[in-house]
């Protein structure tokens, strides 16, 4: 089996959340819009995330995957419902316990274009979470250099401005901007969309050595079965606001049991043609069924 191949299962990290598991959101609900017309977005949704694992949580465009790691980093409103980490009730933390919350939760961005300040240097970007924490310049200096080996940068790179590196180190930098403060929980946001596949593959290893490493969880966000079987050991299936499966990653990627769940199968491309037909096949069959059982 390749690496490429290889599934979070296979590589035989923890497969279960833990009985007390590093973040727990339960029934939360989040409305855009406003009082008197609100967008509800979320429904009641419930999912945990242990320590040392990786949960996918997948969905088509809309669905509300982005929207629930935003919840969880305070950056909307929970309308109702409780976000805990490690026992703590965060669902409405804001000021300066919000942003001390920010050693311990990070997040990367889709997008390693707009992500990364562009006026600022790769060591400036790197030492800015730690100054805001209070560390002094040498020791920022000395973690700074660090997190660039980790993520196998150069330490020469640390002079030099985003726009002069490709997609994936710049993934790489803001990686290593999420780990300088030695994180327990980061949400992945669509990580590894924006790049070709062979970095796609790079970046993911890359994700997976440093969850190995150090334990740090992940909410992985993404609409990509083919990237969440690879390195999640949980997945959450996310449809119109509400979690309509949440399993084992292998189970979940290959033979999901909630109708939705298979209709994002059949539409995930697979390099087989032989399987790809078939899938279809039974997407189209599901949707007969349900046509005629609405009709
Ligand atoms: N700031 C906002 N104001 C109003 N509506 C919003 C806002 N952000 C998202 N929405 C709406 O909330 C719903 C869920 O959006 P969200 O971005 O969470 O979905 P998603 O599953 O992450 O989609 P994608 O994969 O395209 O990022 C969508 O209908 C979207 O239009």
């Amino acid at each position: 089996m390749s690496a490429q191949e290889q599934t979070a299962s296979d590589r035989g990290v923890r497969e279960t959340s833990t009985p007390e598991p590093l973040l727990r959101a339960e029934r939360v609900a989040v409305e855009y819009g406003s009082k008197r017309r609100p967008n509800r977005v979320l429904h009641e949704v419930s999912l945990e995330v242990g320590a040392g694992e990786c949960v996918g949580l997948v969905g088509e465009s809309g669905s509300g995957k982005s929207t629930l790691g935003k919840a969880i980093l305070g950056l909307v409103p929970v309308t109702s419902g409780t976000i805990t980490f490690d026992g703590r009730d965060i669902t409405h933390l804001a000021g300066r316990e919000r942003r001390e919350l920010a050693s311990d939760i990070q997040v990367v961005f889709q997008d390693p274009y707009g992500s990364l300040n562009p006026r600022m240097t790769v060591g400036e970007i790197l030492a800015e979470p730690l100054s805001t924490a209070g560390t002094g310049r040498a020791e920022a200096r000395r973690i700074v250099g660090e997190m660039l080996e980790r993520v196998n940068l150069p330490a020469g790179v640390i002079d030099r401005f985003p726009s002069e590196f490709s997609g994936g180190q710049r993934q790489r930098i803001a990686i290593a901007r999420a780990l300088v403060r030695k994180p327990r929980l980061i949400i992945c946001d669509e990580p590894v969309s924006a790049l070709d596949l062979t970095t796609q593959a790079t970046v993911l290893d890359l994700l997976i050595e440093l969850q190995r490493d150090t334990g740090v969880s992940y909410l992985f966000v993404s609409h990509d079965l083919g990237v969440v079987r690879r390195i999640c050991h949980r997945v959450a299936v996310m449809y119109r606001g509400d979690l309509v499966e949440v399993g084992d990653g292998e189970q979940v990627t290959r033979d999901p049991q909630h109708p939705y769940s298979r209709r994002l199968l059949a539409a995930s491309p697979v390099a087989d043609p032989v399987l790809q037909a078939q899938r279809r096949a039974d997407w189209l069959a599901l949707r007969e069924t349900q046509a005629a059982a609405s009709a």
